[in-house]
């Protein structure tokens, strides 16, 4: 895993050299992967990283946690309140649909949650612009596997340093690199609504998406969902369509 750490931040400090940045930042929630590249970022480029705590009518655990992440990890950070403008933009947007267009619950809650994760894509945009920072993404290889990320929210991001990783080799990182206990061993969330698990919302595990991505045999109905919303999310790993040119 020492290697891995010394890998993933030599490559991060070689995407510095390259693209001619100051700096990395990251989205710190308080939950593993963030945490993960927190510390990695912190030591690519330790005076010029910066982790960015957005709450957006979260639970205040969440703050909480995300603050033992910096922290820990000693990066400089700053938080950015985003309940407020979360509030005003999504009430303003369904009040101008007709009343035909009305979501049902389920859907509402969903275009809630992506409008979350792309208020604090647009947040880390304008810091990022301002530090001429890039935005580090935090998306594991079951998350992108199974496109469990928001399209150019989560999704939309610089570098990905984990994508390789599963979700179990992020916690053999987070271990390594000093991520506190609690961190390492609270449920995975996207926080997204109040008792969102990743796992209750996908119907099956980590450890079961992991070993579908190392080729070990998983239980049929596992196959199934880990496959189906591979396919749907084809889209969210490729650029936009466009038509040939004629
Ligand atoms: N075939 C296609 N070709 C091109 N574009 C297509 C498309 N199908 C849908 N689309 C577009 O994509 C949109 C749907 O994608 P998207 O907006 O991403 O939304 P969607 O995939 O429906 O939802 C995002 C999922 O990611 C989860 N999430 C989000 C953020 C963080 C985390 C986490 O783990 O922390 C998890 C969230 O809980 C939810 O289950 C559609 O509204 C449509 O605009
Ligand atoms: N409240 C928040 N403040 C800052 N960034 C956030 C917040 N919520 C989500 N993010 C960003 O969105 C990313 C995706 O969330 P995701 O839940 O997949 O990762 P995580 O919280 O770091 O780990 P876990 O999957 O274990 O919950 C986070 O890693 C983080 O970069
Ligand atoms: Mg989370």
């Amino acid at each position: 895993m020492q290697e891995k750490v010394e890998g993933l931040v030599q490559w991060l400090k070689d995407q510095i050299e390259e693209t001619g940045v100051k700096g990395l930042m990251v989205g710190v929630s308080g939950g593993i992967d963030s945490a993960v590249v927190a510390n990695l970022i912190k030591r690519a480029a330790p005076d010029s990283s910066l982790g960015v705590m957005m709450p957006c009518n979260s639970n205040p655990q969440d703050l909480e946690h995300a603050q033992k992440v910096v922290d820990a990890a000693g990066i400089d950070s700053l938080t950015v309140d985003l309940s407020m403008t979360h509030n005003t933009m999504f009430t303003e947007i369904t009040s101008q649909l007709r009343q035909e267009d009305i979501l049902n619950p389920d859907q509402q809650q969903l275009a809630d949650a992506n409008l979350r994760a792309r208020l604090r894509m647009s947040t880390l945009y304008a810091i990022a612009a301002n530090h001429q920072y890039l935005v580090v993404g935090t998306d594991n290889a079951a998350e992108w596997y199974t496109g469990y990320f928001t399209k150019f929210g989560d999704g939309g991001v610089d570098l990905v340093p984990l994508v390789h990783q599963t979700k179990g080799e992020v916690r053999e990182l987070a271990k390594v690199l000093g991520v506190p206990d609690e961190i390492i061993n609270k449920a995975p969330s996207a926080g997204l609504w109040e008792g969102q698990t990743d796992e209750n919302e996908m119907g099956t595990s980590y450890d079961i998406i992991d070993k579908y991505l190392k080729g070990e045999e998983i239980p049929a109905k596992d196959k199934e969902i880990i496959e189906k919303m591979h396919h749907r999310t084809a889209h969210k790993r490729k650029i936009a369509a466009a038509p040939d040119k004629f």
